[in-house]
């Protein structure tokens, strides 16, 4: 038997669609796996009743399938599913780790990235790296095509999860086709400031590269109360906020001392717009371990 805990994590940051990730401290699903004929799969947790356990299905199921390491997989889920804080993806980076090691497979932590974004293609269509990459790697990763990235960060983070679904799916839907050279322009500034803020752990520079006019705004439509929230966030000392992932998920970057109120205002802003939220304060975490 292998037991591995990989977090939630929270892709895009805003101007890094598709792209950008952080692993979060808390909270996290933990998966334990033993060798078997075929693959079987039992779900227990957080939303554990919206989650399949048919390995066609379930983002496991893929990876058990990529690695040609069948096993008995146990899941206990401490990320809510179509939450915006990769739920679907914690538990496909844990599988991905703990079925290398109970196979002696011997690949990578970076190798296993892709193993594990096949499980995301199975809910989303798609296989992005984002939430995957910081749920192996840790810290603040940058995932395209080429390579990984990633930098150790200190940044103190806010995530409220409000009592909505959004899937990724679905969210996927309203992203628009294209954007004007100008929002590119201000996108890629947005992007570099946030890196060079994440090397620099400056919650100041992180926030303002957070800014981005081309996702977001269309996804706000799905979230009620997001910009009542946001706004709330900023007034109690966000240095920058956005939608965590895909949605519904709310996240604000901030200097330690204020996360405990911008956790209440955001609570208390989602509560005014008649929508019930939990909230984590939280700061850039490693990735998946073994325990
Ligand atoms: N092991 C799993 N854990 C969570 N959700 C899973 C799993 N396997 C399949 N799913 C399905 O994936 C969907 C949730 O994934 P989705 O990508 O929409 O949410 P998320 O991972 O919380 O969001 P985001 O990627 O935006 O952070 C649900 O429909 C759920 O049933
Ligand atoms: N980059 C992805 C993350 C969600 O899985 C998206 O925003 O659709």
């Amino acid at each position: 038997m292998v037991t591995v805990r990989a977090p939630a994590t929270s892709a895009n940051l805003g101007s890094g669609f598709d792209v950008f990730g952080v692993a979060l401290d808390r909270p996290a699903d933990v998966v334990r796996v033993r060798r078997a004929p075929e693959t079987t799969i039992d779900v227990t947790g957080a939303g554990s009743q919206f989650i399949p356990e048919d390995p066609a299905d379930n983002t496991v199921g893929a990876v058990a399938e990529a690695l040609d390491a069948p096993a008995h997989i146990e899941i206990d889920k401490g990320v809510r599913p179509a939450s915006g804080l990769g739920s679907s993806a914690a538990s496909a980076a844990a599988a991905a780790v703990a079925l290398n090691e109970l196979y002696d497979r011997g690949l990578t932590r970076k190798e296993l990235v892709p193993i594990a974004a096949e499980g995301e293609a199975v809910v989303s269509g798609d296989a992005h790296d984002d939430n995957v990459a910081p749920a192996i790697l840790g810290g603040f990763t940058i995932a395209t095509p080429s390579g990984i990235a990633t930098v150790d960060a200190d940044i103190s983070l806010v995530t409220c999860l409000p009592d909505i679904v959004v899937s990724t799916r679905d969210a996927r839907e309203v992203v628009p086709e294209g954007a004007r050279v100008a929002d590119m322009v201000e996108t890629v500034g947005n992007a570099a400031t946030l890196t060079t803020g994440m090397h620099r752990s400056d919650p100041e520079l992180v926030g303002r590269g957070m800014e981005d006019s081309v996702v977001t705004p269309a996804r706000a439509e799905l979230i009620d109360g997001y910009s009542e929230v946001r706004q709330a966030a900023f007034d109690a000392g966000a240095t920058g906020v956005t939608i965590s992932g895909a949605g519904p998920s709310v996240i604000a970057a901030c200097y330690e001392t204020d996360r405990r109120s911008i956790a209440s205002a955001m609570v208390d802003a989602f509560d005014e717009a008649g929508v019930e939220s939990r909230v984590y304060q939280t700061e850039i975490g490693e990735g998946a371990t073994f325990h």
